[in-house]
């Protein structure tokens, strides 16, 4: 009995011994890979940086990922003060040259616009999220690209957008309407930003399928959660992931997953509004629209994927840009009762104080087109803009970036470049497009890959801001204005990371100037 004992201890401890050696075996194992991967990383690193470029060399295995925060476009702008107006930064592995000077840019993304036609392929955004097709924005040169590009380019050029002058109509209408019924006419504050989703969003859906979005807040929530998500994963800085494979592996990831499920998502509201329309296009009962035209245009040689491809381009181009643009100008007009007072003035000398004048003109009440432009320029919502890569080499004056290479144009950065907007760049002042109608911004892009929705896109904000002043007094809610409520650019964004740059919530009152002139331009 007690020799079996002994032995059985001795088994026992011989067990315990071999199973720490193991341990310990495991551990000196693991610590050599990961020095092994810390050097060879490293090694790659070195590698693949380019060489003559100047920027900030960053952490092994991460780069300079991490020291973008808190806030990655001005962390940017910040670091061109130090290096110049294009340098370079690493993310992870990745070396991504950056342009945040306003004439780097434009000479580069517009004068060079064939060698930065190309967008960069991302694990998450293209290998997990978009399996089936992508919106143009994010989709690498092809001629698949290439076709989609020019459809809905042309689809939302001068001439085009001037036939959808009547859908915008009716949406601001119904907008001011919405805004002016839930206020309450200027006694109950709230915050618009439900509403200009749904305006927005219905008017993306129109524009592209030729019908309006049902009356169901159930679908218009769904969207918008998906387009959320959407731009979360879009965003160039979205997920660590593309840049350090090995965060692939990390049992606490859970952005595959998430990619594949809103793609899921989408898809079921995509394809169903598509085949709506295929019904009424079979019918005959179809309006003029983006799709319907390339239905039926025998010219346009797009299949399924190309015509999926550009829905996916107009819903996520559209909403998250023009929503975020018009609540911070919103926000903004409310701090600034001496803004709104001299548009209100403007638009005033040019159609009366009895109407707000027709659509077809954008450019009639100069104030507010410098206004609009003042408003892109300072809260510029796509911040580092979309990612581009380089087509061809590109050689600028000193700087080599070869084929390839992902650049990014921080259009904050080139917002805020005082040698274009002078010393008084932080402050909001449409007054500066006045003085120089030519005074560019960069908010949507340059060059041959910049926003294809610009002329629809200005021609809403044109009217829709138009419209809004004349209607309304804009104020900041009681509560709002206690608590010193601020609504400034840079230190007020809610998501710096995020793709679009979310304004802070606040709830303001739509009090109407005249509200028998407001009535009779609703009937
Ligand atoms: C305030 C409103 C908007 C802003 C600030 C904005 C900004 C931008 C930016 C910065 C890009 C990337 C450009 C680049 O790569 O250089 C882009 C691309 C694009 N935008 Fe917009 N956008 C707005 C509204 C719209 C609207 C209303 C639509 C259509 C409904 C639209 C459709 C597109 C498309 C299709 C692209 C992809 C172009 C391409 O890659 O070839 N955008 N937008």
């Amino acid at each position: 009995m007690i020799a079996s004992k002994l032995h059985l201890n001795s088994f026992l401890h011989g067990e315990d011994i071999t199973a720490s050696s193991l341990l310990l075996t495991a551990l000196a194992f693991a610590g050599l890979a990961s020095i092994a991967y810390v050097i060879l990383t490293e090694a790659y690193r070195s590698k693949v940086r380019l060489p003559n470029i100047p920027g900030p060399t960053g952490l092994p295995i991460v780069g300079n990922f991490y020291q973008l925060n808190p806030d990655p476009a001005e962390t940017l702008h910040q670091w061109s003060k130090k290096y110049g107006g294009v340098y370079q930064i690493m993310l992870g592995t990745m070396p991504v040259v950056v342009f945040s000077s306003m004439q780097a840019a434009r000479e580069v993304f517009i004068g060079q616009g064939g060698s930065l036609i190309d967008k960069p392929k991302f694990y998450t955004f293209h290998s997990v999220l978009s399996s089936v097709a992508s919106s143009i924005g994010t989709t690498p040169w092809s001629e698949s690209t290439k076709r989609r590009r020019k459809t809905a380019a042309t689809a939302m050029n001068r001439p085009a957008v001037a036939s959808y002058l009547p859908f915008i109509d009716e949406l601001t209408r119904d907008l001011i309407a919405d805004l002016w019924k839930k206020g309450q006419d200027g006694t109950v504050a709230f915050d618009p930003r439900h509403s200009l989703s749904r305006t927005i969003t219905d008017l993306t859906l129109t524009v592209n399928y030729g019908a309006r979005l049902p009356d169901d807040d159930a679908l218009l929530e769904e969207i918008i959660d998906v387009e959320d998500g959407l731009s979360r994963i879009k965003c160039p800085l979205g997920s660590s992931q593309d840049f350090m494979p090995i965060m692939r592996w990390s049992p606490f990831n859970e952005k595959s997953a998430v990619a594949k499920e809103i793609n899921r998502r989408r898809l079921i509201f995509l394809n169903k509004f598509s085949s709506e329309l295929e019904d009424r296009v079979e019918k005959g009962i179809e309006k003029p629209s983006i799709q319907s035209n390339c239905l039926k245009d025998p010219d346009v040689r797009l299949d399924k994927v190309d015509l999926l491809g550009i829905s996916m381009s107009m819903v996520s181009g559209g909403l998250d840009t023009m929503v975020n643009t018009l609540a911070w100008s919103i926000g903004t007009f409310a701090l600034r009762p001496d803004i709104q007072e001299k548009a209100y003035q403007a638009i005033c000398d040019v159609y009366g104080k009895e109407s707000w004048g027709p659509i077809e003109d954008e450019t009639a009440v100069p104030y507010v087109t410098a206004l609009v432009k003042e408003c892109l320029r300072t809260f510029c919502v796509l911040r580092l803009s979309l990612p581009r890569a380089t087509w061809k080499d590109v050689q600028y004056g000193d700087i080599f970036i070869p084929k390839g290479t992902t650049v990014f144009l921080n259009a904050w950065g080139c917002n805020r470049d005082e040698s274009v907007y002078g010393p008084d760049v932080n402050v909001f002042r449409p007054e500066r497009f006045l003085e120089d109608p030519d005074l560019p911004h960069a908010a949507y892009g340059f060059g041959t890959r910049m926003c294809a929705g610009f002329h629809l896109a200005n021609r809403q904000l044109y009217v829709m801001i138009l419209r809004l002043l004349w209607s309304f007094k804009i104020e900041l809610s009681k509560e709002d204005a206690d608590n010193n409520w601020r609504m400034r650019a840079l230190e007020d964004v809610t998501e710096p990371w995020h793709l679009a740059a979310i304004p802070p919530s606040y709830k303001v009152r739509f009090v109407s100037r005249n509200a028998g002139a407001l009535k009779e331009m609703l009937e």
